[in-house]
């Protein structure tokens, strides 16, 4: 079918071509099908988007980076042909039934994925599916073979290379701006890429952000790793196993991480980094991405598997995740708390801990620390403040500003605390409600909205004691956020008698 451009000035992934609900109709396509739009100097495929507010029934509206690609202007005729699906949208097919793919359907699906020949239905499906159905350890091992394959790799010829990956889930866990430090001041190189947020409220990329720019090249990582030691960017912007962002884009709407993806997507760009040293943080316990210790040593055994199959030394932490890790969440206001832990200022002892415990670990991998050694030197190192200088270094090398401190680090002007509604001691704090009120106030898209929690497991609290600090950008995203507190209260406040049997 043949219609008149309309180029449209805007900036949306996916779906590039509009169509008006009449056109659709008689070329037999619905929204999300692909069709193929020829111009007089090229032609290309992609995704159908359905509105006749936009466009007439002669039109087409195409996007403008599309437009420009098949070098099509205002006005000009293209001819509009519906494609079927490529063979990988089979493939999601298949996981959602249950089967098992061989190596090549992997390698096919995720070569897919990272050219973005599959819509946004296509991939929420493909983690639903593996969320239910879960994948083979064949599977897992060819997924994250073939996300490297489809992406860029850093060669480095030094080693070792250490790097460390949290499977995420607890919030407030930015202890990647405390261990990334303190390796490389040890003389480590760290290569360290990271997601945005997932499952929770800021990702490690998120953080960082605050203090420095995030995007770079793969080249412009191994610059950045050979001139300071390390770096701490955004995997989603390099080209480096880009199948993986692709997949956790569709994966953050849904709150949704399966394991076996979850392998695949930290090991791919442990792999594709060159990192022959890794640790894996797996925190454990309720509201995490995984409840059961026991669940959590079965997920640290397929790592290490997965990781002797494509020649990588793995050790796992199976870490306490039961509630938030520091007492901040929100990106500005994670940095801040990282930021006072490299300064020496008080923080809270659960940040200090986990994240030397950690370095230790790496410390004793690469055999800079002799075993059981490891934490007390990441310890000695955090107090003579080489990590607070080792991470100006990187800040600046990253375009930051070395200088910050984290006094200067602003944090939405809307505020409001949540009090205590009751004397007794706070017993819990839910992971989950904590996330889902951060992310009401703003965070992560919302660099400065976040919040605060006074009070955690254990602490008394007197009726009216401030139990959370909220902040947000907007307002009316502060008075979501409390919403939010108030349907889920976030910590549970009881008398040390919870239960009187028989009651009275
Ligand atoms: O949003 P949820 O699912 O909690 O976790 C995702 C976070 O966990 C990992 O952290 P790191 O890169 O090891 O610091 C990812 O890179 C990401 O930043
Ligand atoms: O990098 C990560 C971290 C958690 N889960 C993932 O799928 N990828």
């Amino acid at each position: 079918m043949e219609l008149k451009s309309r180029i449209l000035d805007l900036k949306i992934d996916g779906e590039k071509a509009i169509l008006s609900d009449e056109v659709a109709r008689s070329l037999g396509v619905c929204h999300g099908n692909r069709v193929r739009v020829s111009g007089k100097t090229g032609s290309a495929t992609t995704f159908i988007a359905l509105t006749s507010e936009i466009v007439g029934d002669d039109e087409v509206g195409l996007v403008s980076d599309f437009s420009d690609k098949i070098g099509v202007v205002e006005g000009d005729l293209v001819e509009l042909t519906p494609t079927g699906r490529p063979n990988s949208a089979n493939y999601v097919r298949k996981k959602i039934y249950g089967e098992f793919l061989s190596r090549e359907e992997m390698f096919e699906l995720i070569k897919d994925i990272a050219n973005r020949n599959l819509s946004n239905y296509e991939l929420s499906a493909l983690v639903t599916a593996v969320s239910i159905r879960d994948m083979s350890m064949d599977e897992v091992q060819w997924m994250t073979e073939a996300m490297v394959e489809y992406g860029d790799s850093l060669e480095f010829t030094e080693y070792p290379i250490v790097d460390k990956h949290s499977i995420g889930g607890v919030p407030g866990n930015k202890i990647t701006l405390l261990i990334v430090p303190i390796v490389a001041a040890a003389g480590l190189y760290i290569p360290k890429t990271s997601s945005r947020a997932i499952t929770g409220a800021a990702g490690t990329a998120d953080i960082m952000e605050v203090l420095a720019p995030v995007k770079f090249t793969a080249e412009e990582i191994y610059q950045i790793t050979k001139q300071v030691g390390a770096a701490i960017v955004w995997g989603g912007a390099t080209h480096i196993a880009p199948a993986d962002d692709e997949i956790i884009r569709a994966e953050y709407p849904l709150a949704l991480d399966p394991v076996s993806i979850l392998i695949a997507s930290v090991l791919a760009k442990k792999i594709a980094v060159g990192a022959d040293k890794v640790v894996i943080d797996i925190p454990v316990g309720d509201g995490t991405k995984i409840e059961d210790r026991k669940e959590g040593s079965k997920l640290a055994r397929d790592f290490i598997e997965i990781g002797e199959r494509l020649d990588m030394e793995i050790e796992c932490a199976i870490t306490y995740g039961g509630s938030p890790i520091g007492r901040a969440v929100g990106p500005a206001l994670e940095a801040r708390e990282a930021l006072k832990a490299l300064e020496g200022k008080e923080t809270p002892k659960s940040l200090i801990e986990k994240s030397c415990s950690l370095s230790g670990m790496l410390f004793e991998m690469a055999g800079t620390s002799s075993k059981d050694e490891g934490t007390e030197k990441a310890r000695e190192l955090l107090k003579n403040g080489k990590p607070l200088e080792k991470f100006k270094e990187i800040i600046e090398a990253q375009g930051g500003n070395p200088d910050i401190t984290s006094e200067d680090i602003e944090i939405g002007q809307h505020k409001e605390t949540l009090t205590a509604p009751s004397e007794g001691y706070v017993t819990s704090v839910n992971n989950k409600s904590i996330v889902n009120i951060a992310r009401a106030l703003g965070s992560p898209s919302d660099k400065k909205a976040g919040l605060e929690i006074c009070k955690k497991g254990g602490d008394e609290v007197c009726k009216g004691d401030p139990l959370i600090h909220m902040y947000a950008e907007e307002k009316w995203k502060l008075k979501e956020g409390m919403k939010e507190a108030k349907k889920h209260f976030p910590l549970r406040v009881e008398g040390i008698v919870l239960e009187r049997i028989p009651e009275l």
